[in-house]
């Protein structure tokens, strides 16, 4: 595929997506409440980047993906796209983005070439530059050009779904949980059309429900939480969050929360009353922690240790649990 990046950037900005203070409240209808989706969050996507977004259903993702597609209106903050603000230069800043959508929503009477086509049209793409065929060939839908869709299986659709936001050569695309319910084979073989596109230039920003396909694949990922950004790091470095290992304590009397708080020690306490203490063992040792519990006053019985992993920063972060890929 041709190097994306169809309008040129206006500024020298260096993100791909650049968002400031961004809220989104959603008015109260039909009985329900006014709701603020987004409470004023800053994120930056490097450019070149594949960057993971990430949070709890609700958590705010689609909201700030549909604005910065020109979808959903804004309350207040700012939002660039390739350098193009979405409010000053609303057409430069969807031409730089292509969405692929959470649900196969395909026109079952189009054939992929004729779905193409049209998409071309709506974004403008004049026909000597329309690439309908080159992107069918990189999504491996060359042979079901002139099918019909309703033909097409699953993850033949799902291809289709990323042509389709592709058409107009968009630098940045990003792809909302393009894997939910997709068999191994086939989300192995999506990601591998993704990296291609990243390879050739494109910048990726995923949302997705599996963590470990996240750790795997992006270089940033941001963790949003009821409208909030909790995390937002280069992988490697909240996988050294990752790396912590959690040294479960069984005391003679109950922990209760004021006694957990121990000077210079990450505590929780866990389901079953014990103190749980989250250290890295680059830093620090155990028997350095133990001997802090005890100056604590605590009577240690017993003592067993648990590997932590991205789910547990996600549950740290969010405390929400998350579905872990098959
Ligand atoms: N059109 C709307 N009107 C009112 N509230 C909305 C609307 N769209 C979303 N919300 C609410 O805003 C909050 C954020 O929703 P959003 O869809 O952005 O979350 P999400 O992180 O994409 O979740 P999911 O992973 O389930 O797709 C939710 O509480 C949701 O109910």
């Amino acid at each position: 595929m041709t190097t994306p990046g169809a309008p040129s950037p206006e500024t020298s900005a260096p993100c791909a997506i650049e968002v400031r203070s961004l809220r989104k409240i959603y008015k109260a209808s039909n009985g329900q409440p006014a709701k603020e989706a987004l409470k004023g969050i800053d994120i930056s996507v490097p450019r070149g980047s594949i960057f993971g977004l990430l949070g709890p259903n609700g958590a705010g993702k689609s909201t700030l993906i549909n604005i910065l597609a020109g979808l959903v209106v804004k309350t207040s903050g700012t939002a660039t796209v390739w350098g193009f603000d979405i409010d000053a230069n609303p057409r430069q800043a969807r031409a730089s983005i292509g969405v692929v959508p959470q649900e196969l929503n395909i026109d079952p009477f189009f054939t992929p070439a004729e779905a193409l086509e049209l998409q071309a049209g709506l974004y403008g793409v004049p026909k000597r530059e329309r690439r309908t065929m080159e992107i069918l060939r990189a999504m491996g839908l060359e042979d079901k050009a002139d099918a019909y869709a309703r033909t097409l299986s699953g993850g033949m659709r799902r291809r289709l779904l990323v042509a389709k936001a592709m058409v107009h050569n968009p630098p940045v695309l990003v792809l909302d949980e393009p894997t939910a319910g997709v068999d191994i084979e086939l989300r192995k073989q999506l990601w591998d059309y993704v990296k291609q596109l990243h390879a050739n230039g494109t910048t990726i920003v995923l949302t997705t429900h599996y963590l470990e396909e996240a750790q795997e694949l992006c270089d940033t990922i941001a963790i949003i939480d009821k409208g909030e950004v909790v995390a937002c790091e280069p992988t490697q470095t909240l996988i050294g969050r990752v790396t912590d290992k959690k040294l479960i304590i069984r005391t003679v009397w109950p922990v209760t929360p004021e006694r957990a708080a121990i000077e210079g020690l990450r505590t929780e306490i866990t389901p079953s009353g014990a103190l749980a203490i989250l250290y890295n063992p680059v830093e620090a040792g155990v028997m350095d922690i133990l001997d802090r519990v005890r100056a604590s006053g605590f009577e240690i019985v017993d003592i067993s240790t648990e590997e932590s992993d991205l789910e547990d920063v996600f549950l740290q972060l969010t405390g929400t649990q998350r579905a872990k890929s098959a």
